[in-house]
């Protein structure tokens, strides 16, 4: 597969930005070699500027659930453009989009728009702390929730993958206020709230992680923080920017039947334009100015062309086959992947859940961030480039989540294992 003009261009892009890339986690360090460059996408498929074709399942790291240039987000996009791009005042696509929002997920009976899933996770916990007048947050080693400074202590997704666990500029005295646990540990879960909990603003996680990698939460973890939050005055914040309209209409608390205080929202929600939201509890949000003293503000927030793709995306979810095909599809895929793996010889862990998938090459069972770390990550890279010069554009790193879309049917899993047939052999 020739892409030179990728190369060229990744050459071209060094000189100007900060590795070539405007995001870590697009440059290829966890897989070794030069990132490629799309000209468009269609559907399941990405295009490179050489004239490949790439079954996709990065999906924009997670927000296309419908696949790539899905026509009801561009026709809706286009539509709202005509009438303009931006008000920085109110309008009322917002305020459906808003009650759409607040349907599809009853936890939530207020929302605030922002413009990516880090500015949600920072404003949530900004909510936790002046809520409970606390400043401690307690989240998990691994689970990444954006580039915000607090959150960026044991991180996962690039953070790892560059292995940069805490990043430098994070005044040690704010990082001090972020305690961290195993996912998934009960007992040390119990252990901590014991010791810290009446000290404990918030608790935010991914209720199943996507940014080490897949890892589905254990039976009782998610009930036992419910229950501990509740207990300490703790504002349980689950982070639903991946898992969010993805796992279900409602998110994965849909799927296992808990109520956070707050929830935050990225990726899907904008149907593949720029949003982010957070909201929760009525008794919470009306601490978020102009209502209360909370500051938070974004210029961008509410965008016309935002909330009419995301508006589309909405609508579209409210159809259950939807979540029916997307798992069918899911688990034909990684049933196929696995059973191949398992055929040539190659351990592996095949973690799924609904449309999210990660193949970890380790033989032992992964749910934490130190079993994500048994991987064999050179390995990975071998896989990587074989299903890349096969046609297949996975996330560029062990410890990421993969993502079906509606797009992708028989063809494109079929192209898929058959590239996976060969790629396992090659290992
Ligand atoms: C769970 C989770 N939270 C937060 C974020 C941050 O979202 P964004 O990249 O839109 O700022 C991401 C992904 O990047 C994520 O996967
Ligand atoms: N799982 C990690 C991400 O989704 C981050 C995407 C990015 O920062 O480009």
């Amino acid at each position: 597969m020739n892409r030179s003009r990728s190369h060229d261009l990744f050459r071209q892009a060094q000189a100007v930005l900060p590795g070539g890339v405007h995001s870590p986690v697009r440059a290829f360090r966890g897989v070794g070699g030069d990132p490629v460059f799309f000209e468009r996408g269609e559907g399941a498929w990405l295009v490179d500027v050489d004239g490949n074709r790439y079954v996709d399942y990065v999906g924009s790291w997670g927000p296309l659930l419908m696949g790539h240039a899905w026509a009801p987000a561009v026709d809706a996009v286009c539509e709202a453009a005509k009438r303009g791009t931006s008000f920085g005042a109110p309008h009322e696509a917002e305020v459906v989009f808003a009650e759409a929002i607040i349907r599809a997920v009853p936890s939530v009976e207020k929302v605030r728009l922002v413009s990516s899933g880090t500015e949600a996770t920072s404003a949530a916990i900004r909510l936790a702390r002046a809520a409970t007048g606390r400043d401690r947050i307690l989240k998990f080693e691994g689970c990444y929730h954006g580039a915000a400074d607090s959150l960026l202590v044991k991180a996962g997704s690039g953070v790892e993958t560059l292995g940069l666990p805490d990043s430098p500029g994070v005044p040690a005295d704010l990082a001090k206020h972020t305690l961290t646990l195993p996912y998934n540990d009960i007992e040390k879960l119990r252990e901590f709230f014991d010791r810290h909990g009446d000290t404990i603003a918030g608790a935010i996680l991914e209720p199943v992680v996507g940014n080490m990698g897949v890892l589905p939460p254990k039976e009782g973890f998610h009930e036992a923080l419910r229950e501990l939050c509740t207990k300490h005055g703790t504002v349980l914040i689950w982070d639903e920017v991946m898992t969010g309209f993805r796992l279900a209409r409602g998110g994965a608390q849909a799927r296992f039947g808990i109520t956070p205080d707050l929830t935050t929202f990225g990726k899907v929600i904008g149907g593949g334009l720029p949003v982010g939201a957070y909201g929760g509890k009525r008794e919470l949000m009306k601490l978020i100015a102009p209502e209360g003293p909370v500051y938070q503000a974004g210029t961008l927030s509410g965008n016309p062309l935002a909330v009419a793709a995301g508006q589309a995306m909405l609508k579209a979810i409210e159809d259950p086959a939807l979540f029916d095909g997307l798992e069918k599809t899911s688990a034909r895929l990684c049933d196929g992947l696995s059973a191949l793996a398992t055929e040539a010889g190659v351990p592996h862990r095949l973690n799924r859940v609904g449309s999210m998938w990660t193949i970890f090459f380790t033989p032992d069972e992964v749910y934490d961030y130190p079993t994500a770390k048994t991987a064999d990550t050179k390995r990975f890279g071998r896989f990587y480039h074989a299903m890349l010069d096969r046609g297949v554009y996975l996330p560029p790193s062990q410890f990421e989540a993969a993502f079906v879309s509606t797009a992708h049917g028989d063809a494109e899993v079929e192209h898929t294992l058959a590239a996976a047939r060969e790629a396992f052999k090659s290992l």
